[in-house]
């Protein structure tokens, strides 16, 4: 179990370099239980490093951090707690939907009764369960991507990671994919979420971060960051990113163009 009263993630300092580039550079973060926080940023900003980190994944240079109450420097205590959906979900191209979440279950020593409760119950949440004796390599990848959210959140785990989850996603599944977010948090799980669809935040968001270069460079509510310090005056997410990762430096405008779901 974690600590009741722990955050479900706190960093301070975290950086991670590569040689000459600073990926991450001193990273002070503080995401309360229960809640979604939007993880935004302009390409190459230090999101995905990030949340390796964050997922035992690579190992921070500097700093520290916290995920469900463990230091994550202890792998084994850490990954009980987490879910990750990676910009290429994990999942084996020979095995079937059905097999592979089975696979992820067993990984995870849910209890088999347990686990096909709610696979079943997920693959009919996500439209998938006429599919799920197919071969995951026959599979669109709008369908990957749902049998890697739902490997991700299978577990029930205290924080959730998702790296562009509406990724690939028609409309109707995209919608599946916010109200199940909006669910999993409504049952306490923590959802770390990074996406460059900013409707998708702004609709789903308790609290954003905004990185660039590495640095955070803006924090609050989504309707904080959406009001004008000067005047109050209300912007949109967009022109509120466009700003903040514009003011300090570098080509932002191109990175925010926001791709089809
Ligand atoms: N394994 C690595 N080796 C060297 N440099 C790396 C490595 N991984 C990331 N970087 C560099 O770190 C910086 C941050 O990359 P990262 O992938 O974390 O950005 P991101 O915000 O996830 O970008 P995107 O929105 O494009 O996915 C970039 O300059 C990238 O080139």
């Amino acid at each position: 179990m974690s600590p009741p009263d722990a955050p479900a993630i706190e960093t301070d300092g975290l950086t991670k370099r590569y040689g000459e580039t600073t990926a991450v550079a001193g990273l002070t973060v503080t995401v309360d239980r229960g809640t979604i926080y939007g993880f935004l940023g302009p390409n190459g900003a230090g999101k995905t490093t990030t949340m390796r980190m964050l997922t035992t994944l690579t190992k921070p240079t500097s700093g520290t951090a916290r995920v469900a109450g463990q230091p994550i420097t202890d792998r084994e205590s850490v990954t009980p707690h987490i879910g990750y959906l990676p910009e290429e979900p994990p999942i084996y191209d020979e095995l079937t939907g059905r097999e592979q979440l089975e696979y992820a279950a067993g990984l995870r020593d849910l209890p088999e009764a347990e686990s096909t409760e709610r696979i079943e119950s997920l693959l009919e949440r996500f439209d998938l369960r006429a599919d799920a004796d197919r071969r995951i390599e026959g599979y669109s990848k709008g369908m990957r991507q749902k049998v890697g959210v739902i490997q991700a959140v299978l577990h029930e785990p205290d924080v959730a990671f998702l790296d562009e989850p509406t990724s690939g996603l028609d409309p109707r599944a995209a919608r599946t994919m916010r109200n199940t977010i909006a669910d999993l948090a409504d049952q306490e799980m923590t959802i770390f979420l990074s996406t460059h669809i900013l409707p998708v935040v702004d609709e789903l968001a308790d609290e954003i971060g905004v990185l660039h270069d590495g640095k955070l460079v803006a924090q609050g509510e989504p309707e904080t960051l959406k009001s004008r310090a000067e005047t109050g005056e209300s912007r949109s997410l967009e022109d509120a990113f466009l700003e903040v990762t514009q003011k300090h430096g570098g080509d932002a405008g191109q990175s925010a163009e926001p791709p089809a779901e």
